[in-house]
């Protein structure tokens, strides 16, 4: 069995996460984390969650590194927010757990936090913007689209529900990553516009994040010519589309001892080049 230990416990993404690996006949959840002081802390999750007795008391993050020392998961998932993620990551890797992570809405010095913390302590995890497999196949089809057409106008808009964070997604900003990689010419980046903004300049990928209501997330990429235009879309219509992303995250990452991976890696997609 793997043992899964997961940050966000009673979050929208984490919840969901807890649910489905208790339908899971190779996982089990050994830990369920909150914030600290949380109201409900040492009641059981699953009933919390509505899904009946699972016999796991949530727990709060300030006694992490207690919980992973007493319920020794092979794995924890992360999906919270971007400065308690840090801490998490700091503590988990030097219990030597292994991690996937799906939290948005890093500064750069929190990747390399990170990514400094899981290399020192010689750990494996996966992060993802985006652990749904459409996502994934509309960032392969991207590399394709930004190599054959990255002197068009490239406009990328987004859409998630109104309690999202952090602006703009980190899928939005994954596809800019992609587009800037796979076109010949530079690239900068115009999160927004307004006033007099003059004529759009070639190099520019515009990012524009729209919030309301209960989206769960839609991505479209726009490549503008002249005369004509291709637009690229994904929408999520449940959050089970990320998390059946991260039952494989999971699976995967147990089995690897050492080093930083992406859904490429889970899914496969490494190989397919263009
Ligand atoms: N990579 C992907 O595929 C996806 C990524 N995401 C990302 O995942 C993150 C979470 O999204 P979502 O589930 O919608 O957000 P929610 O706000 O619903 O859930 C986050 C949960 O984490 C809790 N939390 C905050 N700090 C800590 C901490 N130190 N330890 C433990 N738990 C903590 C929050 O508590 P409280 O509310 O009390 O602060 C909350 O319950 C976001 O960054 C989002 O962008 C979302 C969907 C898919
Ligand atoms: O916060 C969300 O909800 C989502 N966040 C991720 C992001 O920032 O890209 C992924 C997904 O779009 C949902």
């Amino acid at each position: 069995m793997i043992r899964v230990a997961v940050t966000g416990a009673l979050g929208r993404m984490g919840s969901n996460i807890i649910k489905t690996i208790c339908e899971q006949e190779d996982m089990e959840v050994v830990a369920a984390i909150e914030v600290p002081n949380h109201p409900k802390k040492g009641e059981d999750v699953g009933e919390l969650i509505g899904i009946g007795k699972i016999g796991v008391p949530l727990s709060t993050s300030d006694e992490l590194d207690k919980v992973l020392k007493e319920t020794k998961p092979d794995v924890l998932v992360d999906f919270t927010i971007a400065h308690a993620c840090v801490e998490t990551v700091k503590i988990a890797t030097k219990n030597k757990v292994k991690l996937v992570i799906g939290t948005t809405g890093f500064t750069e010095e929190q990747k390399k936090e990170i990514e400094n913390a899981i290399k020192e302590n010689k750990v494996s995890a996966v992060i993802s913007q985006n652990f749904a497999i459409g996502v994934n196949i509309f960032f392969k089809t991207l590399e394709f689209l930004a190599k054959k057409l990255g002197h068009y106008d490239i406009e990328i808009v987004e859409m998630h529900h109104r309690f999202k964070k952090d602006a703009p997604s980190g899928t939005a900003l994954r596809a800019a990553e992609i587009i800037k990689e796979n076109r010949e010419i530079p690239s900068e980046y115009v999160f927004g516009r307004y006033g007099m903004v003059g004529e759009r300049k070639k190099e520019e990928i515009g990012i524009h994040a729209l919030r309301g209501g209960d989206v769960v997330g839609d991505h479209t990429v726009i490549f503008a010519g002249d005369g004509e235009r291709i637009e690229l879309t994904h929408k999520a219509s449940s959050r089970q589309a990320f998390v059946n992303g991260v039952i494989l995250a999971i699976r995967f990452i147990v089995n690897k001892e050492e080093g930083i991976y992406n859904t490429f890696d889970v899914l496969g997609l490494n190989d397919i080049k263009f």
